[in-house]
């Protein structure tokens, strides 16, 4: 996978070169090229932004170095591919494990994060006569810019890569991955020592007894999620449960 991210502060992307990012891309799993915007600017100041029509606090990121650093970046890539941009931003879709999930089936990503109140909306509309365009919020919340969002990103996404995880089954009990985990909850873990402050594993993870373990995550999970994330459980009905149950 290719991922190009263009941005004013490419040093914010500098843990794409560490951990589970940094050791996929030293293996050629993923070929990631940061791109300084100021890099399409005209003048002196080397200006990305200005102040909004229509008036209103903030600034907004001017049309013309996007325009020209996209250009780039469409010229740059692979010979007649194109990437899909995504654009982290609050007003998106929700990034979920399922957007990761189909992302992560893309040969070719281009991520635009934003600062200040914005892209103007020219960029993206333009983009979308020339490429897959994906709007995704990592959360209702407002960062300071979508930075931050484009590592969680490509973190979520690198992770489904193949190879990348070295057990291939690591995602697949994931919180909310396709199958038996969709709108459940991972349940909790527990490694050695048996005993810990006085505190003991649960003592079916002990009994060797694989079936009944399974059972045990499973209602773990289910009650995490009726815990949690209520609004999860909507989504389910008693056919569906019993599907989980066939599939895990
Ligand atoms: N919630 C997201 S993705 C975001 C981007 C910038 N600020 O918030």
């Amino acid at each position: 996978m290719r991922i190009d991210v263009v941005t004013i502060f490419p040093e914010y992307l500098e843990p794409l070169n560490v951990s589970l990012v940094g050791k996929a891309r030293a293996r050629g799993q993923l070929d990631v090229h940061l791109h300084d915007l100021r890099e399409w600017t005209t003048d002196i100041h080397r200006t990305v932004d200005d102040t909004p029509y229509g008036g209103g606090p903030g600034m907004v990121m001017k049309p013309e170095p996007w325009g020209a650093a996209l250009d780039s970046v469409l010229a740059a890539g692979p010979e007649g591919e194109v990437p899909t941009l995504v654009v982290p931003t609050p007003s998106g879709v929700p990034f979920t494990q399922e957007l990761a999930q189909e992302l992560a089936g893309r040969p070719w990503l281009a991520f635009a994060p934003a600062r200040y109140e914005g892209i103007d909306r020219r960029v993206i509309e333009e983009a979308t006569t020339r490429m897959p365009v994906v709007e995704a919020s990592i959360g209702d919340y407002v960062l300071a810019g979508g930075e931050v969002a484009v590592l969680v990103m490509v973190e979520a996404i690198a992770r489904l890569l193949p190879g990348v995880l070295g057990n291939a089954e690591s995602h697949r009990d994931d919180s909310f991955a396709p199958g038996a985990m969709a709108d459940l909850l991972e349940g909790p873990v527990y490694t050695k020592p048996a005993e810990w402050r006085g505190r003991d594993v649960p003592e079916i993870l002990l009994s060797g007894h694989h079936g009944k373990i399974a059972q045990w995550r499973r209602e773990q999970a289910f009650a995490r999620t009726l815990a949690n994330r209520p609004d999860l459980v909507a989504r389910w009905n008693r056919d569906a449960f019993t599907k989980k149950e066939r599939e895990a």
